[in-house]
């Protein structure tokens, strides 16, 4: 079985009802996934090829990964010569982190997006992280989902289960999916809820500096408009300030029925990847990033934590930086 329901009543009392039979394959280690050993071959001096402006960034070649210096607060960026590339050290960077908090805290809080950045896991699942990362310590929650049902092709936990989660060992109890029998409302409000809870049992850690909970990661996507979670551009919820869960029904991104964690939340995190590939992403990566004159503020410019924000990126998506 694939996840808890967090279903919250009054009193705060957790109710980890068990899901019905879907999907209809329990967690398991695939044994199969685990065989390829992750040979990386060294292609060194190909940044040059990346077109990006060498007068307004610094570069500082590894691997098949260039860095880019960007001003202050945009964070770490890199860029990998391909997707692959950009995949082997996503699941490196989540492994380490896990290693430290898990050591510093006894526990790793993960937020998964829905889209592609699920795909962009799967290096997490082969050796030598399947064996290495203490995946009974990760407690596993959504930046945003649809309000579909949990077996729906629309939903973002049945894209991270059937990609990611199982086939990791990680206790279905520490996987907080949304309620789908609520409206959208009720489904937020009963994220919020199970979150705040989980700040109160030490699982989540909150933020002295902004009072909203502290993730020790977040893994982001970013849709073509600039959009991340569920925050769009030109939409009041990219506003909100009071909440840590809100519901959007208007999405312009089918479904239009969401929720969704806030900014203040999104930037309370201690660490943020920022994962993008692909050129229809480029334009806005170039409005995020480079020096576009683009007078539109994008939902992905208000992604600015207090804890580390670093940027994957592959080719593609750096193509007009
Ligand atoms: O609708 C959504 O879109 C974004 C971006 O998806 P992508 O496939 O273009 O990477 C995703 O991050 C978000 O979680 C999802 O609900």
């Amino acid at each position: 079985m694939g996840s808890s329901s967090c279903t919250f009543t009054a009193n705060l009392r957790i109710h980890l009802s068990p899901l019905p039979q879907w999907p209809p394959y329990a967690l398991s280690i695939s044994q199969s996934a685990v065989a390829k050993p992750v040979a990386r071959s060294l292609r060194l001096k190909r940044i040059s090829r990346i077109g990006v402006n060498y007068k307004k960034f610094e570069f500082k070649a590894r691997s098949s990964m260039a860095e880019i210096a960007t001003e202050k607060g945009k964070g770490k960026v890199q860029v990998f010569d391909s997707e692959e590339d950009l995949a082997v050290s996503l699941a490196k960077y989540t492994a380490d982190l896990s290693d430290k908090f898990v050591k510093e805290r006894g526990a790793f809080t993960v937020v998964l997006s829905g889209g592609s950045l699920v795909k962009s896991l799967r290096k997490l699942v082969e050796s030598p992280y399947m064996d290495s990362v203490e995946w009974s310590k990760w407690h596993v929650f959504w930046v945003d989902e649809r309000v579909v049902p949990k077996d729906h092709e629309d939903s973002n936990y049945k894209l991270a289960y059937d990609c990611f989660l199982s086939k990791v060992p990680i206790p279905p109890g520490n996987v907080y999916a949304i309620n789908d029998a609520l409206s959208a409302e009720g489904a937020a409000d009963d994220y919020e809820t199970c979150l705040k809870h989980l700040v109160k049992l030490s699982i989540i850690d909150l933020s002295q500096a902004t009072g909203f909970p502290k993730f020790d990661l977040m893994l982001i996507g970013m849709g073509p408009d600039g959009h991340v979670a569920s925050l769009f551009p030109g939409h009041p919820l990219i506003h909100a300030n009071k909440q840590w869960v809100a519901f959007i029904e208007d999405s312009p991104k089918p479904p239009p029925k969401r929720i969704t964690f806030t900014f203040p939340v999104i930037n309370s995190s201690a660490n943020i990847a920022l994962v993008v590939a692909g050129a229809g992403k480029a334009d806005a990566v170039n409005v995020a990033l480079g020096n576009s004159q683009s007078s539109d503020s994008l939902p992905v410019q208000m992604v600015s934590p207090k804890g580390e924000l670093k940027w994957f990126l592959d080719k593609g998506a750096a193509s007009k930086l």
